[in-house]
Formats: structure tokens, sequence, C-alpha cells
């Protein structure tokens, strides 16, 4: 698949992060209790309230619960007033052709995975979904594709985005859906120097630390939040969000996480999965 190029994107690169909207076909449909359209629909007005100059958006998967084509074409209805480009990668609970159907009628949703912004940079989109399984996997495909393309433009900074957790959260019943073969992954991001951030979703929590000299960062979803350290099955009231990232001509990176002011749109908590 070809490249999508940013030429004129030589200063400080501005991105959005959205993930896990969980949207279902039917606009009126709650995922433990919560209507997903309507809070992906509050963040998405959060966004527009905020000063950050975002240059495009990354989408990092579950875009749909239902895998249905119609939660696709809502997803890139909602989006729409952000206006700039979406690039997206697929989640444990998305699925191809519909998601294909759903969203390439819309100009503004590409479905590249390479990113090419200025001459410094680069984001590459891995797909860790495996078919009918919540746990994710780098295919042998996949990973040579990473490989040839950071072999091909070593010379820059890259940040990766797949949609699992490349880390334990722990929490015993989200960790058995991680990432299966993160090893594999960082063998290969080992031998380049200039893969600097590993951002993911999935975990509909925050994360950002350094691990093995990469910023490894998370993201809370736009609907359910799963409480972090908990070993059972655990929602958290804490509001929904999104993530802004600042890429800069050094290398540096700058990223904050943003929610709601308050969670208008609380889960039930006496839910026990889904
Ligand atoms: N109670 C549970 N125990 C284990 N896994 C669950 C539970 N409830 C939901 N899940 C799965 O865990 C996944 C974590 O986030 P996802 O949104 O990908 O989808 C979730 C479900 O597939
Ligand atoms: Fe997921």
């Amino acid at each position: 698949m070809e490249s999508y190029s940013f030429p004129d994107l030589n200063q400080v690169i501005k991105i959005i992060q959205i993930t896990d909207t969980h949207l279902l076909a039917n606009g009126d449909q709650e995922l433990l209790g919560v209507n997903t359209a309507k809070s992906f629909q509050a963040v998405i007005d959060g966004i527009h309230r905020g000063e950050f100059a975002y240059d495009f958006i990354l989408a990092t998967g579950d875009l749909a619960q239902d895998q249905c084509s119609q939660a696709y074409t809502r997803f890139a209805e909602m989006v729409k007033p952000l206006e700039k480009p979406v690039f997206w990668l697929e989640g444990n609970h998305d699925i191809q052709p519909a998601m294909y159907q759903g969203l390439t009628p819309f100009p503004q949703i590409q479905s590249e995975k390479h990113i090419l912004m200025g001459e410094k940079w680069q984001v590459l989109l891995l797909d860790s979904h495996i078919p009918t399984l919540s746990k994710g996997e780098l295919s042998q495909d996949q990973l040579n594709w990473l490989a040839r393309k950071l072999e091909e433009y070593s010379e820059r900074f890259t940040l990766i985005a797949l949609h699992h957790n490349i880390l334990p959260t722990n929490s015993a019943w989200l960790d058995q859906h991680s990432l299966a073969n993160s090893e594999a992954l960082t063998t290969i991001l080992a031998q380049f120097s200039k893969v600097k951030a590993i951002l993911y979703g999935h975990i509909h929590q925050e994360v950002d630390r350094f691990w093995l000299g990469y910023r490894v960062l998370a993201t809370p979803s736009t609907c359910i939040q799963f409480k972090p350290n908990c070993d059972r099955f655990t929602l958290d009231p804490m509001p929904q969000g999104w993530r802004e990232i600042s890429l800069f001509p050094d290398g540096n990176i700058e990223t904050t996480v943003r929610r709601l002011n308050e969670n208008n749109f609380l889960p039930n908590f006496h839910a026990t999965g889904y």
C-alpha cells in the first residue's frame, strides 16, 4: 500500500489520537449503559473547544463494537467536523470488509498505514488483530513490513501505532488480551535507533512511561474506562478522553491526555463484562 505524505510538515507535527469509540449500528444502542455515539460526540466537541492545532487524527482501533458497516459510516460522519485527515488501524472488535465498506466512501478517511511527515518523522500503523480473538498478535507479514519501512526510512524518527498493549496493565482479566508477541516487535525495533514511541489503545486507560528507551503511550477510550490494577473486570468513572501529541524536529515528543471535565456517560458499574 502507498504511503500518505504531508510534505510541508517540517516544524512541530501535531496529532490527535482517538481510540476505542465502540460505535454501534444503531445510534440509540448502548455499551454497558453508555451511548457510545453520544460520548464520542462529547469528545469531538471537546477536541473542537481545545486550542491544539492538530494536523491529522489517528484512530487506534475498536472503532465499532458490533462490526457493522453502519457503525463505521457513523464514525466517518461524526469525525467530519474535525476536518483533518483521519487514519485508522484495526482493533479486536473491528472487521475488515465492514470497515472498508463503511469508511472508504469518505475522502477524509485515509486507509494508508505509512504516514510521512515532512523530512524528519514517520508513523507506522500496525494491524495486531487476530480474527475472533481479543488478544493481539503481529503476523510475520506485519513484522516484515515494519522492518522494511524502518530500513527504507531509517533516517526518520518513528512513531509506531497499534491497537493492543505491548506492556501488561497489572489487571489479570485484561492482560490475557495483550499483544502476544511483543518481543518479536521489540526485537525488530531494537535494530533501528530512531524509533521514539509506541502508541496504543485497547486498555481504556492512560499510560505514559519510558520502556527500553521508547515512550510507551496508551489513551482513554471515548466511551467506557477500565480501572487500572484490578484483577477482575472493573469499570472506572474517569471521564472520556483523547490524546494530543507534538513531534519536534529534533525527535522530542510532548504529549498530554485530555479528558472531558466530567463524566456525563457513566456506565453500569454492576456489569461484569461484555
Ligand atoms: N469480564 C471479562 N473478562 C475478560 N475479558 C473481558 C471481560 N469483559 C470483556 N472482555 C474482553 O476484554 C476486552 C478488552 O477491551 P476490548 O474493548 O477490546 O474488548 C473486551 C472484551 O473482548
Ligand atoms: Fe480492544
